[in-house]
């Protein structure tokens, strides 16, 4: 029993990370979604825990799982399926030997390794996770449909607002215009509707994925993108600070903050929030780890506490 399983679930993807027991990561594996309320389930769930689970420990078998960390989206976030989503590692390892939480929990373990400290996730949701001196609090990721503030999924609806009020002369039009269109694959502005809804079923994933257009066009001088990468970073910033709040911090007291998900990944959003809480209380740290690894350290000292 000398390994640790760290899962890192994500709304498009789930990473697998094994470590030994002194943290150093021995196999990576990565598989499709384990969003289990966006259309998945819980049979899709444990079908990618079993894939990833057979493929990290592919030649030493799951005994060798000392203790294992899963890290779903969704977690929590129905009550009544916490008992199923807690039983289903357990079918596939054939032991005991883990705990679930949510995946805030592994953007938080990875990025501040552990420490206290807030994290705020923008992937294609958005959260915030912070803990200090054993007290753990979460604000956001109250879903796209009435929450996800600055997540990804947020700045590619508040893109494709841009697009149909310059479409229709609402405003004037600027490069995100012509940049949506490309991006729909369209020619006529109205077939953005039959794409978007008919097409991609308002899908969250496939609409979050135009967030990228978004900060293409901000990185290449578009003040309308600009404007709404910044009021992301807004969102994100008001994450951080009613948690520190809700952590007890005082005003003016330093408190480590660091970042994960993937709309951080375009450099303008994180020079905008670095600039953001630049001057403040706040103090920006370099992620550490990558969630997956993170939730494989939060197994390895779960496990070894
Ligand atoms: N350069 C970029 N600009 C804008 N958005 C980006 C960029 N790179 C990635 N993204 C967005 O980040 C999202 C994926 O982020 P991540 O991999 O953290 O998601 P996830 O773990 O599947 O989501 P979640 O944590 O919300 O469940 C996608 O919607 C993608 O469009």
């Amino acid at each position: 029993m000398s390994c640790y399983l760290g899962v890192d679930g994500g709304g498009t993807k789930t990473e697998f990370v094994l470590v030994d027991a002194q943290g150093r990561v021995v196999a990576r594996d990565l598989q499709p979604t384990s969003y289990y309320f966006g259309g998945a389930g819980l049979e899709a769930v444990e079908e990618v825990l079993r894939a990833g689970i057979a493929n990290v420990t592919a030649g030493i078998g799951t005994e060798e799982v000392g203790y294992a960390f899963f890290a779903f989206p969704g977690y929590g976030e129905a009550s009544a399926d916490v008992p199923a989503l807690d039983a289903l590692p357990g079918k596939v390892l054939g032991h005991d030997r883990y705990e679930c939480g949510n995946d805030m929990v592994s953007g938080w373990a990875g990025s501040l390794g552990g420490r206290d400290g807030i994290n705020v996730v923008a992937g294609t949701g958005s959260v915030a996770y912070g803990e200090r001196a054993g007290a753990a609090h979460r604000v956001g990721g109250w879903s796209e449909l009435f929450g996800d503030e600055g997540s990804a999924y947020w700045v590619a609806v508040k893109g494709l607002a841009a697009f149909s009020r310059m479409a229709d002369g609402r405003e004037p039009r600027t490069a995100l215009y012509g940049a949506v269109r490309t991006a729909l694959g369209i020619t006529e502005d109205l077939d953005a509707i039959g794409v978007v809804v008919d097409r991609w079923q308002g899908q969250r994933t496939r609409v979050a994925a135009l967030a990228r257009t978004v900060t293409a066009a901000a990185e290449a001088g578009d003040e309308r993108a600009l404007g709404i990468v910044r009021a992301a970073v807004a969102e994100l910033v008001e994450l951080v600070e009613a948690t520190a709040r809700a952590l007890g911090h005082d005003a003016g007291e330093v408190v480590p903050v660091s970042c994960s998900g993937g709309l951080f990944e375009a450099p303008v959003v994180l020079a905008e929030f670095r600039a953001a809480l630049a001057g403040t209380s706040y103090d920006l740290r370099e992620p550490l780890h990558d969630p997956g690894l993170g939730s494989a350290l939060h197994a390895l000292r779960r496990g070894t506490s």
